[in-house]
């Protein structure tokens, strides 16, 4: 039991639609952008991030990512506006990355690809009790994805790169407090949006996906301390190097990718 998929040869992303069939699903995620093609679409509004309460509790190794979770009893932290209908609560966030110099991030560009990937996890809590709920409901969920792409070392980043020598195994969790992640935004909000799913079993086709246009620049040094992080728990002998935790682009299927202005 435990997780019955990875990023592996045995347990990778070509076989999860052996336990999780929606792999093979009509709104799939990631998908690869084609700027060109996106229609821009006038009546797409600015999204909001109101995260100035925001309460961070904790950073984990949950085996696939690192994530840190916020508070979501309230409506303190969230995203609204662009293509969404209510406010959605942030809940976490978590990274994907490749090897060292390699690709790795979900989404690509015309298939150029990042060397990591952010996503803001949200959900509709107006319209749903839990985050499980608006986990499996088509419009219960609101990721915001942000591209990182090598350069100058990134200030604030650094808050979460040091933390993460505490969570180095799989089942790791340790404090993570008042941490905002509006100090991780690129300057311009300028996005893509589109209808998809979760990047990860359960690829539940509930998520709202708004990219944005604009990477954020880290260094390779901060990126290889993300590598230091295991797949594995302490107990386990053998130790693998979280890298590569990434989905290939899945089909577009006839979906319409719109861009804001
Ligand atoms: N790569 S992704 O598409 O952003 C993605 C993929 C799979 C995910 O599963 C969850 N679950 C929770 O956050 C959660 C947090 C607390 C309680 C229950 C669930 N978030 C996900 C985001
Ligand atoms: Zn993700």
């Amino acid at each position: 039991t435990g997780h019955d998929w990875g990023y592996g040869v045995e347990d990778g992303p070509s076989l999860w639609h052996q336990n999780y069939p929606i792999a093979k699903g009509s709104r799939q995620s990631p998908i690869d952008i084609l700027p060109q093609t996106a229609s821009h679409d006038p009546s797409l509004g600015p999204i909001a991030l109101k995260y100035d309460q925001c309460t961070s509790i904790n950073i984990a190794n949950n085996g696939h990512s690192v994530v840190v979770e916020f508070e979501d009893s309230d409506d303190r932290s969230v995203i609204q506006g662009g293509p969404l209908d209510n406010p959605y609560r942030l809940k976490q966030f978590h990274f994907h990355w490749g090897g060292k110099g390699c690709r790795g991030s979900e989404h690509t560009v015309e298939g150029h690809s990042y060397a990591s990937e952010l996503h803001l996890v949200h959900w509709n809590a107006v319209k749903y009790e839990t985050f499980g709920e608006a986990a499996t409901a088509p419009d219960g969920l609101a990721v915001l994805g942000i591209f990182l792409e090598t350069g100058d070392d990134h200030r604030w980043l650094h808050t979460i790169t040091d933390a993460l020598y505490m969570v180095k195994f799989k089942g790791s969790v340790t404090n993570f407090k008042s941490f905002n992640p509006k100090c991780l935004l690129p300057s311009s909000l300028h996005y893509w949006t589109y209808l998809g799913s979760l990047t990860t079993p359960p690829l539940h086709e509930s998520v709202t996906w708004i990219v944005l246009k604009e990477p954020i620049a880290v260094s390779e040094k901060q990126m290889s301390k993300f590598r230091m992080l295991l797949f594995t728990g302490e107990e386990e002998d053998q130790r693998m190097r979280m890298e590569n935790n990434f989905r290939p682009p899945q089909p577009l299927k006839g979906r319409k990718v719109r861009s804001s202005n």
